[in-house]
């Protein structure tokens, strides 16, 4: 993933005038290989057997500077797997993806540790980050309201709930200043004063021109966060498009999934892919 990728491929999304291109992806495949074992009763049982599966189906996207990209889809859909292939942290089975600046997936580079406080730990996600310590030191205070677990802050991350634990996650990752960042569903454990707090800081992390990917597979987190959104079902891109009309189309089909009226979430796909088509690279 060489700079020269990148303006090549800047060059192929055919920006002039146009914000930054600072992630890319050129259908992108994915495959899991799972091991099963055969099958029968277990005293016969001979060995494992692979087991593959498309989960990515050929992806082509772009993002640019100072948007707030949401993924949407129903459950299994690929939306981890396609961030995880855009952070380089799943080589893709095929395809290609390029990008500016090495991509921080929430919660997964800061390096935490259980038996650590709080306060221990966002020295040590900070500088594991490759912040200076003397940036880390004066962006402590500033994590911590982020975060608003209050005294929970010198208690082991252990004793943390999930929600607690996502939201001390966000903060020391916003807290990077990356120039991508990649947030999987963390927001949807917080409460509302989190939500605004994390909206704040995500809108300060884009007015620093940088761009921001935002997994849910809730329409309405992707409404309030998103400037854009790109709807996942089975490993297709759907539709690509501003967040609430892309939210809205998402959110009429899953409802018919719910109420099992196949004809009609098999319409809503279909007219999602015609009023706003994925974009293809040129
Ligand atoms: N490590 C793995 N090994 C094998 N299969 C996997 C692995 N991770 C994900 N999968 C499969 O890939 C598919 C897509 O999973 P993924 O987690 O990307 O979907 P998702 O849209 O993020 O789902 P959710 O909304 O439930 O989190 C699923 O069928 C899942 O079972």
């Amino acid at each position: 993933m060489g700079v020269s990728d990148l303006r090549d491929l800047q060059a192929g999304w055919r920006l002039s005038g146009e914000p930054k291109v600072t992630i890319a992806a050129e259908n992108v495949r994915l495959r899991y290989t799972v091991s099963r074992s055969s099958g029968g009763a277990w005293w016969r049982r001979g060995g494992k057997r692979s087991v593959t599966g498309p989960v990515l189906r050929g992806i082509t996207m772009a993002a640019r500077e100072g948007e707030m990209v949401g993924i949407v889809g129903l459950n299994g859909s690929g939306k981890s797997s396609l961030l995880r292939v855009l952070a380089g942290l799943q080589p893709a089975t095929a395809g290609t993806v390029v990008a500016s600046a090495q991509p921080q997936l929430l919660g997964v580079s800061a390096a935490l540790v259980p038996e650590l406080s709080g306060e221990e730990n966002i020295w040590l996600g900070t500088l594991a980050m490759g912040m200076n310590p003397e940036d880390a030191y004066f962006a402590k205070e500033r994590i911590e309201l982020l975060a608003g677990i209050g005294d929970a802050i010198k208690q082991p991350m252990k004793t943390y709930s999930s929600g607690m634990g996502a939201r001390l996650r966000f903060a020391i990752s916003a807290a990077a200043d990356p120039e991508i960042l990649m947030i999987d569903e963390a927001l949807s454990t917080g409460d509302a004063s989190f939500a605004e707090r994390a909206k704040e800081a995500m809108q300060g992390l884009i007015t620093r021109a940088g761009t921001v990917f935002l997994v849910s597979h809730a329409a309405k987190t992707i409404e309030d966060m998103c400037t854009r959104a790109i709807w996942l079902d089975a490993g297709t891109l759907i539709a690509d498009g501003p967040a609430d009309e892309v939210a809205n189309m998402y959110r009429y089909y899953a409802h018919s999934i719910a109420l099992g009226k196949e004809e009609a979430a098999k319409n809503a796909l279909l007219s999602a892919t015609a009023s706003h088509p994925p974009s293809i690279s040129q």
